[in-house]
């Protein structure tokens, strides 16, 4: 029988006209000139392969894998790679378009890139996913490169899968390359704090905001939705810092506690099952629809994209989102959170710790040498204040949401670079 995969979901809003709605707001407050718009608003290069991989039952099968450039304007692309069941080109081209802005928000010198490979890796075994890895990195051999498009972990890859690819680009070009792919294991040239990264950027993101709205941490509460690496140590950074964590969950379910989840018993508990909280006593199981709209002053989303949506919008309580996922409030969303004086730390700011970390990997490598972990938590942390500050004062300075002075300081950001350069 041929295996079918599971159809794209499509009940939600297209993830690349969702950023392509704010890039417009954003470009229309700057006065993007028509040029730099055309240029900017479509990817440079969307790459499919289709990778045979021998199964442990000696089957091929054949998976559909992406690799999308949006911009090269900055410097090399820079981005992730997805392994997801329902993972499609609009989302990837999203995704990579939110790495340009990401990148320039936090002033590195990288373009934008995102890849994915339609597959479920909790479904296969170590073998086939390594297998899987090596084809899709020798199908795109010539794309990757330390000074071209450098790739990272994002859902359903890790150290582990960065190894891999590590080592097959290494192999085609016949020497070790370490710095093609960052977020590789520290015994191949990673770098401390990166797995910690994107969790400790959100921490810190949410500290600023928190501080510009006179919440105490130490008095606040949260729900975190998704406990994988983003999520994970996102609750547990901000439990550190005094944050009651009342909710958390994964795709398994979701999981309360009024008096507040033990986030090192839950992340225990998850690593000593296969990754997830499924059957977790430390608190009480809850309808997973509910947990961003319950009664806590900060919700963290750190999973998928359109969680927030017109749907629940309206019921959400918090009083600050943090956006530790890539995409997670739809377009239309954003009107009636910006009525109800929710204030947004969005995406391509709070999650910006991980590419920032990421960057410190590759100079790592390119300097043979490795930085302490207090050097590369200093440094991101304070860039990750800084990016904050440079986005609140143009949301205070053009009169618009978080978000919108996000994509402004980014847009601004590459559109300059772009006419320095004399356009390509
Ligand atoms: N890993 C990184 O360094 C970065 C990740 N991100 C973004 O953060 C998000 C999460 O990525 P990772 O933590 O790396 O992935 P991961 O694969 O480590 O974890 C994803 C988590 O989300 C859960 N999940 C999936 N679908 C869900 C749903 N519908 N409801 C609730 N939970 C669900 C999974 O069970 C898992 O706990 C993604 O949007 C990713 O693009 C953004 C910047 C960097
Ligand atoms: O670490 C990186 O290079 C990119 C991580 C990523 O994919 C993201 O920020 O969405």
């Amino acid at each position: 029988m041929l295996y079918k995969e599971p159809a794209p979901i499509k009940d939600r809003e297209n993830p690349f006209e969702s950023m392509m709605s704010r890039f417009n707001i954003a470009a229309e407050v700057l006065g993007l000139d028509e040029e730099t718009y055309n240029v900017l608003k479509s990817p440079t290069r969307q790459v499919i392969v289709n990778i045979p991989v021998t199964m442990d039952d000696g089957k091929v099968r054949v998976f559909e894998g992406y690799r999308v450039i949006h911009s090269t304007i900055l410097g090399p692309s820079k981005g992730g790679i997805r392994y997801a069941p329902d993972v499609f080109l609009d989302e990837v081209k999203a995704l990579a378009a939110w790495m340009t802005w990401k990148c320039a928000v936090v002033d590195i010198p990288y373009g934008g890139a995102k890849g994915g490979i339609i597959c479920d890796p909790f479904t296969m075994s170590a073998g086939e996913i390594e297998r899987l890895t090596r084809a899709y990195t020798s199908a795109l051999a010539d794309t990757f490169g330390p000074d071209q498009d450098i790739p990272a972990p994002d859902m359903g890859t890790g150290p582990r899968e960065m190894a891999w690819l590590m080592d097959e680009y290494s192999k085609t070009k016949g020497s070790t390359v370490h710095a093609v792919v960052t977020g590789k294991p520290l015994v191949l040239g990673g770098s401390l704090g990166r797995v910690e990264a994107t969790g400790r950027g959100v921490m810190v993101s949410a500290m600023a905001a928190m501080d510009k709205l006179g919440m105490d941490p130490s008095k606040s509460t949260a729900a975190i939705q998704g406990f994988g690496n983003v999520g994970a140590w996102a609750a547990k950074l901000m439990a550190e810092r005094g944050v009651k964590i009342l909710g958390i969950s994964d795709v398994s379910g979701a999981y309360w506690n009024d008096n507040g989840i033990d986030i090192e018993d839950a992340i225990e508990y998850k690593n000593a099952h296969n990754g997830r909280l499924e059957g977790y006593k430390g608190a009480e199981l809850m309808d997973p629809d509910e947990l961003l709209t319950s009664k806590v002053d900060v919700i963290i989303p750190a999973a998928v994209e359109d969680v927030i949506t017109i749907k629940n919008v309206d019921k959400i309580q918090a009083r600050l989102i943090v956006e530790g996922a890539n995409g997670p409030t739809s377009y239309k969303a954003d009107n009636i959170i910006n009525e109800k004086g929710i204030m947004v730390v969005p995406d391509i700011l709070a999650n910006s710790g991980g590419v920032t970390v990421s960057y410190f990997e590759w100079v790592q490598n390119r300097m043979g040498f490795k930085w302490t972990l207090d050097r590369v938590n200093e440094r991101a942390e304070r860039i990750m204040n800084e990016s904050f500050e440079r986005v609140y004062a143009a949301s205070q300075k053009y009169n618009v949401p978080m978000r919108i002075a996000a994509y402004i300081v980014a847009i601004d950001k590459v559109a300059m670079t772009y006419k320095y350069r004399g356009g390509f």
